[in-house]
């Protein structure tokens, strides 16, 4: 397995990139790390909070930890944004994580806290505001990176209110256009973060990302600093 490791400072974000020469080995460094988060914070406060990203990229990551062993009792499981579609729609981020792996474990039904945006973006992201909102810092924040530059539903282009913990995405240029996002600000409020980024199709993001081009990907600023996974584009 091969991981590069290089750190450069973008604004008030700190990023260290993470470079893995196949799926399988940036699969099972993820894992690792999400699986090793999980005990630390288990050792240290008795609980595990993860907010997980949704899209295509993590979902075999979910597939793996499925098989994985773990104190599951103790993980609360979040999202960071998810579709305004009915709770069955094939495109829900809710759905990919429980049909791929948090249908197949031990969590408890009450610890793993969907964004209900079946209610529409208003009523959802007032509802799912009201849900993070006792939550204390998360342990560990897995993040996406669209193609443009977007990660959670933090469009460029977009205006977000940071003072909200969540809140409604119209407009938005990824299909479906409504949707709810937890806000930079709340994504940030973190132990760690980690992006996972595979792919040709994100070499143009990565590298405005690497040059200080202001994407969203840039505004999640925990003082941690940001872990970014990458396979299949060049780190230049
Ligand atoms: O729409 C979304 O896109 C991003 C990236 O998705 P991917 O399919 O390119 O991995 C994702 O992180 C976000 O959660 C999702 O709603």
């Amino acid at each position: 397995m091969q991981n590069q490791l290089q750190a450069i400072i973008v604004s008030k974000q700190t990023s260290r990139w993470h470079r893995f020469d196949s799926q399988q080995a940036i699969n099972e460094a993820a894992v690792q790390r999400i699986l090793a988060a999980a005990q630390e914070a288990i050792s240290a406060r008795g609980r595990f909070s993860i907010v997980l990203a949704g899209g295509g990229t993590p979902k075999s990551v979910y597939g793996l930890l499925r098989n994985a062993q773990a104190d599951w009792s103790k993980w609360h499981v979040y999202h960071n944004d998810d579709r305004c579609l009915p709770v069955d729609h094939v495109d829900r981020n809710s759905l990919m994580a429980r049909e791929v792996w948090l249908n197949h474990v031990a969590i408890p039904a009450n610890q793993v806290h969907d964004i209900p945006a079946e209610l529409g973006p208003v009523e959802g992201a007032k509802a799912y505001a009201a849900t993070v909102a006792g939550i204390d810092t998360f342990d560990l924040v897995l993040l996406g990176l669209g193609e443009d530059g977007h990660t959670a539903s933090l469009f460029p282009g977009h205006v977000w209110d940071d003072s909200l913990d969540a809140f409604p995405v119209f407009n938005a240029p990824k299909p479906p256009s409504e949707r709810i996002s937890l806000s930079a600000r709340r994504l940030s409020d973190t132990r760690e973060v980690m992006f996972l980024v595979t792919g040709a199709g994100k070499q143009e993001a990565v590298d405005n990302w690497r040059n200080g081009v202001a994407i969203p990907a840039t505004v999640i600023a925990p003082a941690t600093g940001v872990d970014v996974y990458t396979f299949g584009v060049e780190l230049k």
